[in-house]
């Protein structure tokens, strides 16, 4: 496709999926800022579009986004509706190219159910490290600002939990597991790269993602490259 626009993507990708009978994937990438979940939004109205029918599910596909930007978005320097975690939207479709259900998957950890301890005991957890040393444990107390790191990654670790609840309850509500019929099109929206004036862990995660994923990329073209040429040559 010499000059790709975003309808004739998502165009081409239902008609190899019915003709071919075939899972599809749309893979937008770019930095941060650059429209990669607007894009994947059109994407989306467009097969909703293409693919709607009587149940509705499409409807529910395209308002998935609401809620789950409203809990894992936030405001950056670079974009004021920045992503704050990767998706994965499958769309599936019956024989007859109609969407009958959809099952979303996140990039944030899937860890992690129950707390369960005293208010004591999660003080303790946040203000000492301890360290075993044979048959003894030793407990070291935390600097203030180790004490600050912990209670961060807690914090985190929490509203990971959350959102997890969160796409789990949306999968249910657009539950395909039972439904699967070998046809659909999965459109993958990450995080995209950033550089800050101070970055940490999470734009090292953020970055490192968009490396791999940047690669594949390019491994996938050149390898097409390389087959047209030894086709040629033929
Ligand atoms: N097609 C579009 N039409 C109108 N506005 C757009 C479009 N694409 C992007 N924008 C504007 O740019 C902003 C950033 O776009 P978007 O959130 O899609 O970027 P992103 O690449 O997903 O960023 P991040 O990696 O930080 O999540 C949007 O909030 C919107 O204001």
């Amino acid at each position: 496709m010499d000059r790709p626009h975003v309808y004739a993507m998502a165009d081409a990708a239902y008609n190899e999926m019915m003709r071919d009978e075939a899972n599809q994937s749309i893979i937008i990438s770019g930095e941060s800022g650059s429209g990669k979940t607007e894009t994947a939004k059109i994407v989306m109205q467009y097969l909703a579009a293409l693919g709607g029918g009587c149940s509705g599910i499409e409807n529910e596909v395209l308002l998935t986004n609401f809620i789950l930007e409203a809990f894992g978005n936030a405001k950056t320097s670079k974009n004021d509706n920045s992503s704050r975690f990767g998706k994965l939207i499958e769309i599936h479709f019956s024989t007859m190219g109609k969407i009958c259900g959809a099952k979303i998957q996140t990039s944030v950890t899937n860890a992690a159910l129950v707390m369960g301890c005293s208010s004591h005991e999660l003080m303790e957890a946040l203000s000492t490290h301890k360290i075993q040393a044979g048959k003894d444990t030793i407990t070291k107390t935390l600097t203030l600002w180790q004490a600050i790191d912990a209670r961060h990654a807690l914090a985190k670790f929490i509203y990971a939990s959350l959102f997890d609840w969160l796409i789990e309850q949306v999968n249910k509500s657009l539950e395909v597991g039972k439904r699967r019929t070998g046809r659909s099109i999965s459109i993958l929206d990450i995080y995209g790269f950033e550089s800050f004036q101070n970055n940490n862990f999470e734009q090292f995660c953020i970055n490192y993602a968009n490396e791999r994923l940047q690669q594949n990329f390019n491994w996938h073209l050149f390898k097409l490259e390389q087959e047209v040429i030894n086709y040629v040559k033929l």
